[in-house]
């Protein structure tokens, strides 16, 4: 039996939502990011995403299997990413998870990708916060106005009390529009640079192949966490910052492979946020740090499993 778990199949995607909750999914997240980095293949497989170009369309097919033996979570998303630097209205990323049986390689589900991936991406870089953030951080940045700017909104403010929220959009219009969705509780910024000066956790969730973050703006001491330009000629952050900060990653070999704001400033990765969970490399909070997200398919499969197992519980109910 396959369960088709898509809005295709008659289910809205806010029923996704529901069956994915921020607090169910971080543990799950940290903990899978724990063992990613420990590089026991006996425990997780997860090779750097393969890139197809769909050249024509100035798009990417990024292919993102994972194997948790342990776990018996067997899966791969499929996702579909854009340049829309172009203000276009067609979406910039769409994704789909596939849930197979590692025993007889049957699927098991297909899930919408558009849920798993804004909730886990926000919640890995809500992680890269809690681990490096200043504790008494007080004022959020958020450059972007799109999918990942709301789930980040969503996460961010959930779990931490800031007293301030910023965002800042490429048109006024579109960050004034952001900050009435969500109810009014974030202040919408005219330039990125008033957005960022004296936060203490900035997020760029935007789909920039250039900079758009600059260290001469950023406060010392401040933890960004950068999930855009996720090829190796994009960037959203300027060398200065990539320079002066120290910088993790979700995983190192994806983001030499991946990030632009690495491979082109020259930067070094010093830590995955893997081998800060299992206590091998320091979280250094008092420096300026920057969390560079690829995304990985391990966090697909964690959060594809909780969906799976929620969904078939609700099932089971009707
Ligand atoms: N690290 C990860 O795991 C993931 C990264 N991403 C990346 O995150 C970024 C945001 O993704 P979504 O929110 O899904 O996309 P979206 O299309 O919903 O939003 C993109 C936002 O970027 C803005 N934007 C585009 N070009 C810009 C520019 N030159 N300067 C400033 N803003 C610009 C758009 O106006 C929009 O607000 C993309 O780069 C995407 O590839 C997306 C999913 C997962
Ligand atoms: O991990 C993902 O999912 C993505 N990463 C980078 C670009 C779009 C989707």
């Amino acid at each position: 039996m396959t369960y088709i778990i898509t809005d295709q199949s008659g289910i809205p995607l806010p029923v996704l939502f529901r069956l994915l909750q921020y607090r169910e999914l971080i543990p799950r997240l940290e903990e899978a990011l724990g063992k990613f980095s420990k590089r026991d293949s006996a425990e997780v497989i997860q090779p750097v995403r393969s890139t197809v170009p769909l050249q024509k369309h100035d798009g990417f097919l990024g292919l993102m299997p994972t194997y948790m033996e342990n776990d018996g979570v067997l899966s791969t998303k499929l996702v579909c990413f854009y340049n829309r630097e172009a203000g276009s209205s067609l979406p910039g990323v769409q994704a789909t998870v596939v849930l197979l049986d590692p025993e007889y390689g049957n699927v098991k589900a297909v899930i919408d990708g558009e849920v798993i991936t804004a909730m886990r991406t926000a919640a890995v870089s809500a992680i890269s916060a809690k681990l490096l953030m200043h504790p008494e951080a007080e004022v959020l940045a958020i450059l972007g106005t799109g999918k990942q700017a709301l789930s980040h909104y969503n996460v961010f403010t959930e779990i931490f009390p800031f007293k301030e929220v910023r965002v800042w959009g490429r048109t006024r219009e579109g960050a004034e529009r952001f900050v009435r969705s969500v109810g009014g509780a974030a202040r919408a910024c005219g330039s990125a640079e008033e957005a960022v000066r004296g936060a203490d956790v900035i997020v760029t969730v935007t789909g920039s192949t250039k900079p758009v973050l600059f260290g001469q703006w950023v406060k010392p001491g401040a933890h960004v966490a950068a999930v855009g330009a996720c090829r190796p000629d994009w960037r959203e952050m300027d060398d200065v910052l990539m320079k002066e900060a120290v910088v993790y990653a979700d995983s190192r070999e994806g983001a030499i492979a991946e990030s632009g704001d690495v491979v082109l400033s020259g930067a070094e990765v010093f830590a995955e946020l893997g081998d800060v969970i299992n206590g091998t490399k320091p979280a250094l909070r008092e420096k300026t740090t920057v969390f560079k997200s690829l995304g990985m398919g391990v966090e697909d499969a964690v959060s594809a499993k909780l969906v799976f197992d929620q969904w078939k519980a609700t099932a089971r109910r009707l």
